[in-house]
């Protein structure tokens, strides 16, 4: 296995840092009863200087859940191999199986970097910096949306139950009804999913509403995007809408049905999660134990050890948390030799202009920070830009008195919910955006408006400085939250309300 590719719910073999995939499975294609799609596989393949390839591990939340509910299902997953022009044909690696899309170079530059992450993902995550509206990318998304519908319909089983992921694929569920009407098609959208006045902008509104439609079953992190999404439906497409129970969406969460001629689509709230019980359990490990009393060592055993990790998105509001604690120590708040925060940041999406320009500004703060109230051996701030293994990963949790997740605006952010589950002495505090899907659930962090600085400031310095007690009461409700609500309920809970029982039971 390479170094980077493993991260909290990886399970990996050997089969992830192998140079080749370890059997071919052509015989298989057309047979899966079912079957995940996303924009990318659970694992990228990575051409190396030398020339050789290696598979890794995909980066973000989407993966790390998705892959433990396949593992459990024995289904498929069809996605892009993360590089240009690369087309393996099917194959199984750590018990799923693998159909690849294949993107040219100009592809993945126009639907991936451009309409998927330079115009969606600003536009649905309250336009933090300006979406960029251009027809060229437009074009390029629908004819990808084509391909992944033209290759799901190919590995699909008669009578098969497909489910699709995320933004990147708003118009597949339309299309594969159109080619394989027999199918029974989900739909979750990992990112928020915006209000009205903010979805208007988007030129080709109605063809995106049209498109998730054509599932049987759409899904939402919270009540809010099913919410806007009804809205829509109705506003955009003039169909009838209604809230009503759709039977096993989450208690208490908002669901409704728009009907589409003949057809009903329900809608839901199936707010998602971790392998919280594995994550637990290997938190537990003597392994990670050491592990995390050795960082604590490392970094100079400071009395107050803070740590974020995120993929490097300027959603995440890596920013908003390095000005709080330059502030904080500036003020005399927090004593520049008492604490260390060490921020561990996967690269993303690296050739968009924002992700450089936030990157740079990033880096230019750490500097800063560590330039005035570093000293020798006691940098403030230890960043490390790079995903970091599974074990790794968990001893950092375990070693954390204070987890900052300060985004200005997430979807759910399941780093939230693994610090939960990984902090299983109950002795951490978790600092938490209100802007997360993640707060709705976890009542009891300490919670923030990563817009309101001073905010920030009181809900760290209360974190820190709070009676032990009140401290492990409220992490002890964090765990049973996230203990209960693990990702094998949240899948189960959306293949039952798609239809798929016997899927659903398998998990
Ligand atoms: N530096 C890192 N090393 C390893 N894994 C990481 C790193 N940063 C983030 N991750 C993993 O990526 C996932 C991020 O999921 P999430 O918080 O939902 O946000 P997103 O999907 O937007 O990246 C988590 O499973 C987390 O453990
Ligand atoms: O594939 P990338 O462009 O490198 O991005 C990685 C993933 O990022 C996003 O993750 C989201 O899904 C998480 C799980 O539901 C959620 O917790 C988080 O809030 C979301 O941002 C993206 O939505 C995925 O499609 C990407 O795979």
């Amino acid at each position: 296995m390479t170094a980077n590719a493993a991260t909290p719910n990886d399970t990996s073999t050997a089969t992830r840092g192998e140079s080749a995939p370890r059997s071919t499975l052509t015989s298989n294609v057309g047979h899966a009863d079912f079957v995940v799609v996303a924009n990318r596989l659970p694992i990228d393949l990575e051409r190396r200087p030398d020339g050789t390839e290696v598979w890794k591990r995909s980066p973000g939340g989407l993966v790390t859940a998705l892959e433990s509910v396949l593992q459990a299902s024995s289904g498929a997953w069809v996605g892009w191999p993360g590089v240009p022009d690369a087309n393996p044909e099917p194959f199984e690696a750590d018990g799923i199986e693998l159909h690849s899309v294949p993107l040219s170079a100009q592809e993945i530059e126009y639907y991936y970097e451009g309409f998927s992450n330079g115009t969606l993902w600003p536009l649905f995550h309250d336009v933090i910096v300006q979406p960029e509206y251009h027809r060229h990318w437009w074009s390029a998304y629908v004819e990808v949306n084509r391909r992944f519908a033209e290759t799901v319909a190919a590995a699909t089983a008669e009578q098969g139950t497909v489910w699709v992921q995320d933004y990147q694929l708003l118009l597949l569920p339309k299309m594969l009804r159109q080619i394989r009407p027999d199918l029974n098609i989900g739909f979750f959208q990992h990112i928020p999913f915006p209000p009205v006045e903010l979805f208007m902008q988007l030129p080709w509104r109605t063809e995106i509403i049209e498109g998730m439609l054509g599932a049987d079953l759409v899904g939402f992190h919270l009540p809010g995007g099913v919410e806007n999404f009804l809205y829509l439906a109705s506003r955009l497409s003039g169909y009838e809408t209604s809230r009503r129970s759709i039977g096993t969406a989450r208690k208490g969460s908002r669901s409704g049905v728009v009907q589409v001629g003949f057809r009903e689509v329900k809608v839901g709230a199936f707010p998602i999660s971790i392998a919280s019980g594995k994550i637990s359990e290997r938190s537990k490990s003597k392994e990670v134990r050491q592990r995390s009393k050795e960082i604590r060592k490392e970094l100079g055993n400071p009395k107050l050890l803070m740590l974020g990790v995120d993929r490097l998105d300027y959603t995440k509001g890596i920013d908003v948390r390095l000005r709080a604690l330059e502030e904080l120590i500036a003020e005399g708040r927090i004593g520049a030799s008492d604490v260390s925060l060490v921020q561990i940041a996967t690269p993303s999406r690296e050739r968009v202009e924002q992700y450089q320009t936030m990157r740079t500004s990033i880096e230019h703060a750490v500097g800063r920070i560590n330039g005035l109230y570093g000293t020798i051996g006691h940098p403030i701030v230890t960043y490390l830009h790079r995903p970091v293994p599974q074990a790794e990963l968990l001893a950092f949790y375990r070693s954390a008195d204070v987890m900052l997740v300060t985004p200005i605006r997430d979807g759910m952010n399941l780093v939230a919910k693994e610090y939960v589950a990984a902090t299983v002495d109950g002795d951490g505090a978790l600092v938490l955006s209100e802007f997360t899907g993640a707060a709705a659930e976890l009542r009891r962090a300490y919670k923030c408006n990563p817009h309101d600085l001073d905010g920030v400031k009181d809900a760290i310095e209360l974190a820190v400085g709070d009676d032990p007690e009140e401290r492990r009461r409220r992490m002890t409700t964090l765990r049973r939250q996230v203990l209960t609500n693990d990702v094998t309920r949240w899948a189960r809970q959306f293949l039952k309300a798609l239809g798929g029982e016997e899927l659903s039971a398998k998990l």
